[in-house]
C-alpha cells in the first residue's frame, strides 16, 4: 500500500450511498440460501462472485434482486447490517446513510417488521460496539407504482421516529422522479428527509424533475446533470449534494473507464461532491476504494481527496454538533498524517 492509499484507507469519512442489499458478499449470501432453503442457481460463492458481470443498470438490478430473496427473517438483515457496518468501521466510515428497499422483500410476503427491527438492532450494536454512527433511509423501487410507494410509507409510519430519510432506486430509465410527486410530498408533509437516484443511466431532465419538483435534500448520483450547464449553475448555487458512485457506473458501463468518469468535472463546476459506493459487494468497491481508484485514475490531489471527504459531512444529515465534531476530526487527521511514514 502507498502512502496515499494509507492516507485515504485512514481518514475518518462518510458512505452516503450504499444499498445494504448490495454489501451482501457472496459467502453471506450463499449461507442465508442455505438457512432459508432457497433454490439458488449458484453452487459455490465462487460461482456466484463470477456472475458479478454487468452491461448496464437492469442486468444489475436483475441479479440483486435475485440475490434478495434470501433475506426472510429478522436475523437474516441484522446480519446483513451488522457485517456492512464492521467492514465501514474498519475502513474508518464514521457515518454511514444507508439504503433499504423494504419491497423487494413485502412483496415475497417478508413482514416489514423483521426487515425494520431487524436492520435497526444492527445499527444499534454497531454504534455501542464500535461507535459507528448510522442511519436507515427507506427506498422506494421506481419500477413500481406511485401508489405501492405511498403504501410503502403507511407501512414504516411505526418507525418514522428511527428512520432518517426516504429515498427512490431501481430502473430509471422510463420512471422518471416525475412518476413520484405525490409520494415525495407526502414524505415531506411528514417531515421527512428526501433523496432520490437521478441521472445514473437518465438524462439532466431527471435531475432537475428531482431538484426542482421533488425538491430532495440529496440528488444521488446526478452525473447527467453535466449535460445541462443550466441547471448545473443552479445545483451549484443552491450547494444540494450529489451522492457520486464512481466505481458502480464504471462497472454498470456508465463510463468506458475511471479515467473518462465525469467526477472531476462535477468538481470543478462547483458542485457539492461525495463519494461512495452504491453496491459494493456486486461492484467489488467499498468507498476507500473508490476514493483510491479514483484518485489514481483522475489524478485528484490530496486537497481534492480532502475536499470530497469534509464534503461527505457536510452532505450528512446530521446535527451542526455532530458536523463540526467530524469536520474537526478530519481536520486533526490531515495535519498529524506522515506522508513520510
Ligand atoms: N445503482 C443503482 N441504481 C438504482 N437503483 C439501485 N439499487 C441498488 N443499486 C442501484
Ligand atoms: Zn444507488
Amino acid at each position: 500500500m502507498d502512502r496515499m492509499e494509507d492516507f485515504i484507507r485512514g481518514i475518518p469519512k462518510t458512505e452516503l450511498h450504499m444499498h445494504l442489499e448490495g454489501s451482501l458478499e457472496p459467502e453471506l449470501l450463499m449461507r442465508l440460501g442455505e438457512r432459508n432453503k432457497c433454490q439458488l442457481r449458484w453452487k459455490t460463492a465462487e460461482e456466484l462472485r463470477n456472475a458479478y458481470e454487468f452491461s448496464d443498470l437492469q442486468s444489475f438490478l436483475d441479479l440483486y434482486y435475485e440475490g434478495c430473496q434470501v433475506l426472510v427473517e429478522e436475523a437474516d438483515f441484522y446480519e446483513l447490517a451488522r457485517a456492512y457496518l464492521r467492514k465501514a468501521h474498519a475502513e474508518n466510515v464514521v457515518r454511514a446513510e444507508v439504503f433499504l428497499g423494504p419491497q423487494s422483500f413485502t412483496s415475497k410476503g417478508v413482514d416489514i417488521a423483521s426487515v425494520l427491527n431487524g436492520t435497526l438492532k444492527a445499527i444499534d450494536d454497531a454504534e455501542q460496539e464500535d461507535g459507528i454512527s448510522c442511519g436507515l433511509i427507506v427506498t422506494a423501487q421506481r419500477h413500481r407504482t406511485e401508489q405501492d410507494a405511498l403504501d410503502l410509507l403507511e407501512q414504516v409510519r411505526p418507525w418514522f421516529s428511527r428512520i432518517l430519510g426516504i429515498g427512490m432506486g431501481g430502473a430509471e430509465k422510463g420512471n422518471p422522479p416525475s412518476k413520484f410527486r405525490h409520494f415525495f410530498r407526502a414524505c415531506r408533509r411528514e417531515g421527512i428527509r428526501i433523496t432520490a437516484h437521478a441521472g445514473e443511466e437518465g438524462p439532466a431532465s431527471y435531475v432537475r424533475e428531482a431538484v426542482e419538483l421533488l425538491g430532495v435534500d440529496r440528488v444521488d448520483h446526478g452525473v447527467s446533470c453535466l449535460d445541462d450547464p443550466a441547471l448545473v449553475r443552479e445545483m451549484a448555487d443552491i450547494k444540494i449534494p450529489l451522492t457520486v458512485c464512481p466505481i458502480s457506473n464504471l462497472r454498470l458501463k456508465g463510463v468506458p473507464s475511471l479515467e473518462a468518469h465525469p467526477l472531476k468535472k462535477l468538481m470543478d463546476a462547483g458542485l457539492h461532491v461525495t463519494v461512495n459506493s452504491d453496491d459494493p459487494s456486486y461492484f467489488r468497491g467499498y468507498v476507500s476504494e473508490n476514493l483510491v481508484e479514483c484518485q489514481r485514475a483522475l489524478g485528484l490531489t490530496v486537497e481534492e481527496i480532502v475536499s470530497l471527504v469534509r464534503n461527505g459531512f457536510t452532505a450528512a444529515f446530521i446535527s451542526p454538533a455532530e458536523r463540526a465534531a467530524a469536520l474537526a476530526r478530519v481536520d486533526k487527521y490531515v495535519s498529524e498524517f506522515n506522508w513520510s511514514h
